[in-house]
């Protein structure tokens, strides 16, 4: 039996299905059934006897089944179906067929007891099963307990499982939401792809058309890409001169540096034969004074003598006259003699008395005689005391003639040894420009100060100076404690034994620039303590940079005055404390003016301070006499604002202005000295309060200085001079178009060596900052002398008539504008630097000159030069600036063509570059 009948009930099989459950079971069950079906038919009389109680026939007597019969039956199984089949099974014989009934109930009750049978084994053994199951169930309790407690364990690594899964799921919804996003976005690109792929589509087909009416602007494209080419080759070719111009420019700033040495020395040399040309001219002078001196007494001399020989001369006259006289006289008497002796021979004794009267007549003229041959001897006397003075006075005359010779010559060699200093002084002037020019930045010069009594000992083993090689002077060095070394290099490095003198000959040109036109700025930066103001001011018995230029503008101005120059100078002095700007020059009662001083810069790059104090001064005694009153207004500050001096930034401002009357040249220069206020660390400084307070005003506006720096450096557009009073005012000397030069104080402590280190890095990058090429502002309307260095003209208020006045910015259309709404003559200003460019990019030489025939004429080359002279007379007054081997060296502005055309053929043939 198999474990389903063991463990259930039998499952009653229907009827109909009966023939289909024998002929699905196996094949030894379908055997067990087929035998009890062939035992029910053999055993039919049996079975119905058997059936007969359940049919109601209790009388009818039951056989028990036979133990064969038991046994048969033992392995046959009952479904449901056929227990109530056969509990259902009636007598279908005939009525009173007793027998038949009775075998059939014999039948009936084996089948009956059969299936007892098999029911009570059933039961059996589902007694048996249930006890199995029971124990099985015991068992199951068990592993169903070991489960459930496996399972909550299991449940807990779910629920973990689950919480990671669903962040897990999270994070995947987020990445899902992502991906959908980005699929959405796919999907509007798809769609804006395919529209725009329509417009393509649309595009293209007017593109298509496009195509072809493009195919027949291409060959007319070709040709101009052929001109283009022939332009690009042109440009390329022009750009590879450019190139070597300025590989040129490099080597020429070399040579000029050296050449500039070298003028130096001969400067120098010049300046030693200057001073001995002067004695000598001194000893000359002297020599002529003694010699026209002792001319004019021999002219004298001769002028008494010439007085004597007149006199003399008269005496003889009228010796001569009385003589005549006396002989016509003489001849009358006679002939009165001889008369009378005729007429009167008769009378002797008027004879007598005639005689006596001529012997007294002959005694007289012999008297007259002697007295005429004296008088002869004494004009021979005269005459040839005359001659003698005649001899010494040309013999004077002669030396005269020669001191004079000598003295011409004299003043001539003086002459040419002046023209020397000039020219050598000029042309160094020209190369200090051309450097600062092609440098175009702000020059830096380190001054290190001596070691003071209260530096740490062993101060000046921190700075370290080159004193050999090409970095000679120009070097220095500083060691940090742990042995590590910086070097920096400037334009000039003065050590901490440089004198005041010796600082202020390496500016003292720059200062001259200031009456030359130019813009001039020179500041110290550096820590408190540093030696700023020491530099800039100095000392009673050491001056320093500002009292010393002073004196060298007025110095200067007055000897230029034999030149024809005429200057007006006006001084102002500001400090900037706590970003706030106050007039040092203004006479105040107590306290601050309370004014607001505003800065502005005009469009030349002039700056101006509203308000502010000018004052027109005209010796150095008198700027000397407004820096003790700027001190004191300082020292007022002092007390009134607690502020100690170098707690300020001080400007001093000197405007120039200088006319020549006979060139009628103006120039505008201006000249600032500025003592910036100490840097100082607060953490070293330990300031509080107030202190405190001007330290961070200090702080942060030397820091908007470095920004502005910086930003200059990176060569931003925007650069940040408003962020400070100091930098807004310092903005035309830090980006403009003027002369600066900053002072990097050192102080040699060790303690300072971190603030030496910061000051010398913000000093280097201002080194390296490039600011705009310094700009001379003058008018000069028609000068025909030579000057050097590169000029400009600029816009001023009223210009003069015939000058067109050129921006650095302008181009070439706009002074086309210009010079076509100007009458002729014109003078055009131009720059190498602009016009070249603007000659390669625009116009051919041929059409600047067509167009600006009556203006000027431009050419970078002699040959080009030579011929636009010859198609165009000079007929205006062009400028020329002379450029030989890349450098400019000259100027011509000249009021006389004539006399151009000589000067141009001249330099033509020494093979000059030119750029008109
Ligand atoms: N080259 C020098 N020779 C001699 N003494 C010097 C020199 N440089 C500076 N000193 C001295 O060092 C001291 C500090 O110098 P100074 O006052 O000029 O510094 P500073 O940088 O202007 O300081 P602050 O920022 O506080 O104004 C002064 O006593 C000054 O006389």
């Amino acid at each position: 039996m198999s474990s389903r009948n063991q463990n259930k009930p039998p499952v009653p099989r229907s009827p109909v299905n009966k023939n289909k459950a024998v002929d699905d079971a196996p094949l030894d069950k379908r055997r067990k059934i087929g035998a009890g079906r062939m035992m029910a038919s053999t055993t039919a009389s049996r079975g119905r006897q058997a059936l007969a109680p359940m049919n109601n026939q209790k009388d009818v007597p039951v056989a028990p089944p036979s133990e064969t019969e038991v046994s048969e039956c033992e392995n046959i199984e009952f479904t449901k179906e056929e227990v109530d089949v056969l509990l259902n099974e009636k007598f279908k014989g005939k009525k009173f067929d007793s027998k038949g009934k009775q075998d059939w109930m014999i039948e009936y009750i084996k089948k009956l007891k059969i299936c007892i049978k098999w029911f009570q084994k059933g039961l059996e053994d589902l007694a048996e099963e249930k006890n199995k199951l029971h124990t099985m169930l015991d068992l199951s309790e068990k592993k169903f307990v070991e489960a459930e407690a496996a399972m909550k364990l299991k449940e807990e690594e779910f629920k973990s499982t689950i919480s990671k899964l669903e962040d897990n799921i999270s994070s995947l919804k987020q990445s899902l939401a992502n991906e959908v996003s980005q699929k959405l976005d796919a999907i509007d690109q798809l769609n804006n792809e395919k529209e725009a792929n329509t417009a393509l589509k649309k595009d293209q087909d007017s593109l298509k058309e496009k195509l072809s009416n493009s195919e027949k602007d291409l060959t007319t494209a070709k040709d101009k890409i052929k001109q283009q080419e022939d332009m690009y080759k042109r440009l390329q070719e022009y750009n590879t001169s450019l190139q070597q111009y300025n590989s040129k420019l490099q080597t020429e700033l070399k040579t000029a540096t050296d050449a500039n040495k070298q003028v130096e020395k001969e400067k120098a040399a010049i300046l030693e034969n200057h001073s001995t040309l002067r004695g000598h001219y001194t000893l000359l002078q002297n020599e002529f004074t003694s010699a026209k001196k002792s001319r004019d007494e021999a002219v004298e001399q001769k002028e008494a003598a010439l007085e004597e020989v007149q006199v003399l001369r008269g005496e003889l006259q009228q010796i001569r006259d009385d003589r005549a006289r006396q002989v016509a006289q003489l001849q009358e008497l006679t002939g009165e003699f001889t008369r009378y002796k005729e007429s009167t021979e008769h009378t002797a004794a008027e004879l007598s008395n005639m005689s006596k009267t001529s012997i007294e007549l002959e005694e007289t003229c012999c008297a007259q005689r002697e007295q005429l041959s004296l008088l002869q001897r004494q004009l021979a006397t005269a005459n040839e005391k005359l001659k003698v003075a005649d001899l010494s006075t040309s013999e004077i005359q002669t030396e005269y003639k020669n001191q004079v010779d000598t003295i011409s010559k004299l003043e001539k060699q003086l002459k040419e040894a002046e023209n020397q200093i000039l020219e050598g002084d000029t042309l160094r002037k020209k190369l200090h420009n051309t450097i600062l020019e092609l440098k175009g930045n702000i020059r830096v010069f380190c001054r290190v100060r001596p070691m003071l009594p209260d530096d740490a000992p062993g101060a000046l083993d921190t700075v370290c100076y080159t004193n050999s090689g090409e970095l000679k002077g120009r070097r220095i060095d500083i060691q940090l404690q742990n042995g590590q070394n910086t070097p920096f290099t400037f334009d000039k490095v003065f050590t901490h034994d440089a004198g005041q003198e010796e600082v202020f000959m390496e500016i003292s040109q720059l200062v001259q620039s200031a009456l030359d036109g130019y813009k001039v700025c020179i500041f110290a930066y550096g820590q408190t303590g540093s030696g700023k103001t020491y530099t800039m001011m100095g000392r009673q018995e050491a001056p320093g940079l500002i009292p010393q230029s002073l004196k060298q503008v007025f110095e200067t101005s007055q000897a230029l005055a034999a030149q024809g120059w005429k200057f007006k100078m006006q001084a102002s002095m500001l400090e900037i404390y706590n970003e706030t700007i106050r007039d040092l020059l203004m006479i105040r009662s107590n306290g601050g003016d309370g004014k607001k001083y505003n800065i502005s810069h005009d469009a030349n790059g002039n700056t101006v301070v509203s308000d502010l104090t000018i004052v027109d001064v005209t010796s150095q005694n008198e700027v000397s006499n407004l820096l003790k009153r700027a001190a004191q207004s300082r020292a007022v500050g002092k007390t009134d604002m607690n502020a100690e001096s170098s707690r300020s930034h001080f400007v001093f401002t000197l405007r120039i202005v200088g006319v020549n009357e006979s060139t009628e040249q103006v120039v505008h220069g201006v000249l600032n000295l500025i003592d910036l206020a100490g840097s100082e660390r607060l953490s070293k400084s330990g300031a509080t309060g107030e202190r405190l307070k001007e330290t961070q005003a200090i702080n942060k506006s030397l820091s908007a200085l470095s920004e502005v720096i910086l930003a200059l450096g990176k060569k931003d557009d925007h650069v940040p001079y408003r962020n400070s009073k100091l930098t807004y005012l310092l903005q035309p000397c830090l980006g403009g178009d003027s002369k600066t030069l900053m002072f990097v104080n050192i102080s040699p402590d060790p303690l300072s060596v971190h603030e030496s280190l910061c000051a010398l890095k913000f000093a280097a990058r201002v080194n390296s900052c490039e600011i705009g090429i310094p700009r001379r502002q003058t008018i000069r309307p028609y000068d025909s002398r030579l000057s050097y260095g590169k000029e400009m003209e600029v816009d001023q208020e009223t210009p003069k008539p015939g000058v067109v006045n050129i921006k650095s910015a302008e181009t070439w259309e706009s002074l086309v504008q210009k010079s076509k709404s100007h009458g002729t003559p014109i003078v055009a200003h131009f720059s190498a630097s602009w016009c070249i460019p603007s000659v390669a990019m625009n116009y051919s030489f041929e059409e600047m000159a067509s167009e600006f025939h009556d203006i000027t004429f431009l050419t970078v080359d002699v040959d080009d030069f030579k011929e636009i002279a010859s198609k165009y007379e000079v007929k205006a007054m062009p400028t020329f600036l002379l450029i030989k081997e890349g450098v400019v060296v000259g100027k011509l502005v000249g009021a006389n063509p004539e006399e151009i055309k000589k000067r141009i053929e001249t330099l033509l043939q020494s093979n000059t570059q030119f750029v008109v």
